[in-house]
């Protein structure tokens, strides 16, 4: 068996049609391609540091034409694996990045948005959790159709997560009743945070999606800070109000030195069923030109929608309902996108993968 030095050989041919597919440069898809050569001729493995498993056939059906006979059927393969990426907090055990979806502005869709990025994650073939840091308004619960469980523990110092549509989660929602957390200063809700995050037993997680509560004061700064955010990613509408709020939490991550991986538009614009009529209700592009002015990805755009709507309220999560609509395909591109920024743009852990311990013991069943 022989492993050719990446960037040469076939490899490296791949390595540059892989760069113009995803628009980069053959130096960020070398590390990506390596050739083996056995009884069968030469290999091609394909490891993508980000999550994109929709789009294997694709990629591979692109390469096999662009490289006219070089490369034929059978002689690729595609995987993926996501590391896990710096933080300037230690890691949580078994979680690779802890990624914050955020907003300025209450009521712009952050939690939707966190409950379908999740899903679109995990069918873009990432090991994903979500955690409800929404301390005074927890709404995954509800969201993930599970509202009224509450999480076991055995040793009453750590919790098992709770399971919904094959996702891990928790939330200060299935602990206490939310009038109860509603009254919470400050110092308690942060320290509710940081309990839900490091006595959550979690399995090997590739991405853990924490939906925090908007705003950006003391609250958000402090959670932010105590958390081993590898990321977030921030929600806004295009309205003018909710972007001036979105441009405070750009800056709230900026001074706590997260890096944002993109802004996420949500309740673009309303499609008229019956006539296919768009109508911008919130102003039109305002994500677009907050993204531009911060040299920001617009990871997604997505419209105010019954649908989305409907199913967030029955606890029926869109993409696993509705996998194909158009709505499930623009969440998979935003997950993708988001994905790709992490580990394109975010440095990988020099100390590996010392903080994942396999599922912890006690562990029902693997996501
Ligand atoms: N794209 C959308 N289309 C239709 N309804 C939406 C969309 N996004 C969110 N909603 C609805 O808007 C309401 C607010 O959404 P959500 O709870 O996700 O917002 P939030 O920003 O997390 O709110 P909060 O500030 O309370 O945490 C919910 O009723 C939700 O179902």
């Amino acid at each position: 068996m022989f492993f050719s030095k990446k960037g040469a050989g076939l490899a490296g041919k791949v390595a540059e049609v892989l760069a113009a597919y995803f628009s980069l440069t053959a130096k960020d898809t070398q590390p990506w391609c390596s050739e083996e050569k056995n009884d069968k001729g030469v290999q091609i493995t394909i490891t993508l540091p980000f999550c994109a498993k929709s789009q294997f056939s694709n990629i591979e059906q692109h390469l096999i034409a662009a490289l006219k006979g070089k490369l034929k059927q059978g002689q690729l393969h595609i995987r993926q694996y996501i590391d896990s990426h710096v933080t300037h907090v230690e890691p949580v055990t078994n979680i690779k990045n802890v990624i914050a979806v955020a907003s300025g502005k209450g009521g712009v869709g952050k939690s939707t948005t966190s409950v379908n990025l999740a899903f679109a994650l995990m069918q873009e073939g990432a090991r994903v959790g979500i955690l409800d840091a929404d301390i005074y308004g927890p709404s995954i619960p509800i969201m993930l159709g599970n509202d009224g469980e509450h999480p076991e523990s055995s040793d009453n110092k750590h919790m098992q997560p709770l399971r919904a549509h094959g996702m891990v989660a928790n939330s200060i929602g299935y602990l206490v009743p939310q009038e109860d957390a509603a009254v919470w200063r400050g110092p308690m809700a942060s320290r509710a945070l940081k309990q839900l995050l490091d006595e959550t037993l979690w399995p090997v997680l590739d991405y853990l999606i924490v939906d925090m509560p908007p705003g950006t004061g003391d609250i958000q700064l402090t959670m932010a800070q105590q958390v081993p955010l590898s990321a977030a990613v921030v929600v806004t509408t295009p309205q003018d109000l909710a972007l001036a709020d979105a441009q405070k939490g750009i800056s709230m991550f900026e001074k706590v030195n997260v890096p944002v991986l993109g802004l996420i538009e949500n309740m673009s614009y309303y499609q008229c069923r019956a006539c296919g009529t768009k109508d911008y209700i919130f102003a039109k592009d305002g994500g677009e030109a907050l993204a531009q002015r911060h040299g920001l990805p617009l990871l997604g755009q997505l419209p105010l929608d019954v649908g989305i709507r409907e199913h967030a309220d029955a606890g029926t999560p869109l993409l696993l309902s509705e996998p194909e609509s158009p709505l499930s395909v623009s969440y998979r591109e935003a997950a993708r996108a988001m994905s790709m920024q992490l580990a394109l743009s975010v440095e990988v852990r020099s100390d590996g993968k010392k903080h994942l311990r396999g599922d912890p013991i006690g562990i029902v069943g693997k996501p």
